[in-house]
């Protein structure tokens, strides 16, 4: 028995017509899924950067700890199926086999029609999977374009659809074939209109249900299936909006209670890496401050990594922190535990510069009123010093430097930087966060860092700024 999840991909909401045959078909199984909502769509992208997309998706995905990957997207299973399967140590499988052995099956007459992205008719996969199998088969293979945006904006069941569906198929219609293959995921979202067009005479294939039929039966073969009692976990994670994905996902899946999670994957490596941090691995932060160490805990759980603070090891001595500059604290503090627990160790120092005060707190932002880490003093001195600079003058930063060191390679230190820019407001705003988050205003979001939750904090903050170049490095290692 394989607890471990199936991970499924796609484009953007499409890859979800798969997702809900896997529902049905394999209820048991944990699943995770991706749609990469921020780039698509990705039938007019070139190959080559649909491969290094799909690459950035795939090493996500494995941070996950996936059993199996399914591509349930058409256009980046002909770009980059081989290559994925070439480099990965688990089950690969992607949309179009399936689809075409499911169509070679359906014919009568030996025509067969398919409708897909750009990307995947210039590939000519479809036609090459399908003479493979029957050279005899006469294809027709049609692209439409228009298709993925009216299904991304949830335009699916409109009037326009239909005429959209009706005017792209007329060519598909004359070209008179018995199966049609739907050679895109997104597609069964308009099975209606497309069958209403074709005719109720011809057959419709949905390449993504039949890639679950082979998905169960990879499972079998390769002994990874799951026998858990009950229902199995669901993670959807996009790079897009969540609310618009939620939307949709509801309605297709009849499912609601969908916690869709935004996912960033522009630091992913677009290339096969080796060492991508695997689920159960850990990571001990040099911090014993616990808002900090929650925000890491958070940017490591969506990679799958466990993160301990200091308070899970009592008997560490406290390093001091004597530096002048914030790499030179995080790095004694990342050595200092480093050489202590016997273990790779991160550490962070970080600080609020404030413009009007010539970059003060700085360094000395956690001991500002004296007393280390009173937030409520250290806030109220900022908040004098600063009595009567208008509000145009009073922009700040909060600035992060991090340092990765490894106990028995102390030369080989990981060092990575961020920042956020803001204003000190003279009100409070916000019961999240620590330190100063409370006056720290980010005018593009009209909000405070206390005002966001810890996950939207580490989408702009110093600190997410700076684990996400810390990731770049690490993957470019
Ligand atoms: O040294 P460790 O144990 O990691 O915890 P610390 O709080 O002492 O951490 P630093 O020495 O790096 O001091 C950073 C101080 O800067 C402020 N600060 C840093 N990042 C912040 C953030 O995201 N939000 C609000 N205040 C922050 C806050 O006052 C922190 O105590
Ligand atoms: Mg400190």
């Amino acid at each position: 028995m394989n607890e471990a999840p199936i991970g499924f991909i796609d484009s953007g909401v499409g890859g979800l017509t798969v997702v809900k045959e896997a529902l049905r078909q394999l209820p048991h199984e944990n699943v995770v899924f991706l749609g990469d909502q921020a780039r698509l769509p990705y039938g007019p992208r070139p190959a080559e950067q649909v491969v290094r997309f799909t690459w950035q998706m795939a090493n996500f995905m494995r941070r996950k700890g996936i059993k199996m990957l399914v591509i349930a997207c058409n256009t980046a299973t002909a770009a980059a199926l081989s290559t994925l399967k070439a480099h990965l140590d688990i089950p690969v499988v992607g949309v179009i086999v399936p689809g075409s052995r499911a169509a070679v099956k359906a014919t009568q007459t030996g025509k067969i029609g398919v409708i897909a992205t750009e990307g995947t008719v210039r590939s000519d996969a479809y036609a090459k999977a399908l003479h493979r199998r029957n050279d005899q088969l006469a294809v027709t293979s049609l692209a439409a374009p228009k298709f993925v945006p009216i299904v991304e904006s949830n335009e699916y069941t409109d009037p326009i659809a239909e005429r959209v569906v009706r005017e792209t198929l007329t060519p598909m219609v004359a070209a008179g074939v018995d199966t049609l293959v739907m050679g895109c995921t997104h597609y069964p979202l308009l099975r209606p209109f497309i069958q209403q067009t074709m005719g109720e005479n011809v057959k419709l294939i949905d390449s993504g249900a039949e890639t679950v039929s082979e998905v169960s039966v990879l499972l079998d073969y390769f002994g990874l299936a799951n026998d858990q009692s009950g229902v199995g976990t669901r993670a959807f994670y996009t790079t897009g909006h969540p609310g618009m994905f939620k939307e949709i996902a509801a309605d297709w899946l009849q499912l609601d209670d969908i916690a869709a999670k935004h996912a960033d994957i522009s630091t992913e490596a677009d290339h096969y890496v080796e060492d991508i941090a695997t689920p159960g691995q850990t990571i001990v932060v040099a911090s014993s401050n616990k808002g900090k160490v929650a925000e890491i805990a958070e940017f490591f759980a969506n990679r799958g990594v466990k993160v301990r603070g200091l308070a899970d090891f009592p008997d560490v001595v406290p390093v001091d922190e004597t530096g002048t500059t914030f790499q030179e604290n995080a790095t004694l503090k990342a050595h200092g535990y480093a050489q202590q627990l016997g273990l790779p160790v991160l550490a962070d120092d970080s600080g609020l510069m404030v413009d009007a005060l010539d970059g003060a707190p700085g360094v000395f932002s956690a001991r500002y009123a004296g007393d280390a880490h009173n937030d409520a003093a250290n806030n109220a001195k900022l908040l004098a010093e600063l009595g009567g600079v208008p509000a145009a003058k009073r922009t700040a930063r909060f600035r992060s430097v991090l340092v990765l060191a490894h106990p028995d390679r102390p030369e080989d230190d990981v060092v990575a930087e961020g920042s956020v820019e803001g204003r000190i407001g003279t009100l409070p705003e916000g019961d999240n966060g620590f330190g100063y988050d409370p006056f720290f205003f980010v005018p593009e979001l009209g909000r405070t860092l206390a005002q966001l939750t810890t996950d939207e904090k580490n989408t702009i903050s110093h600190r997410g700024n700076a684990l996400r170049a810390l990731g770049q490095k690490l993957d470019a290692k």
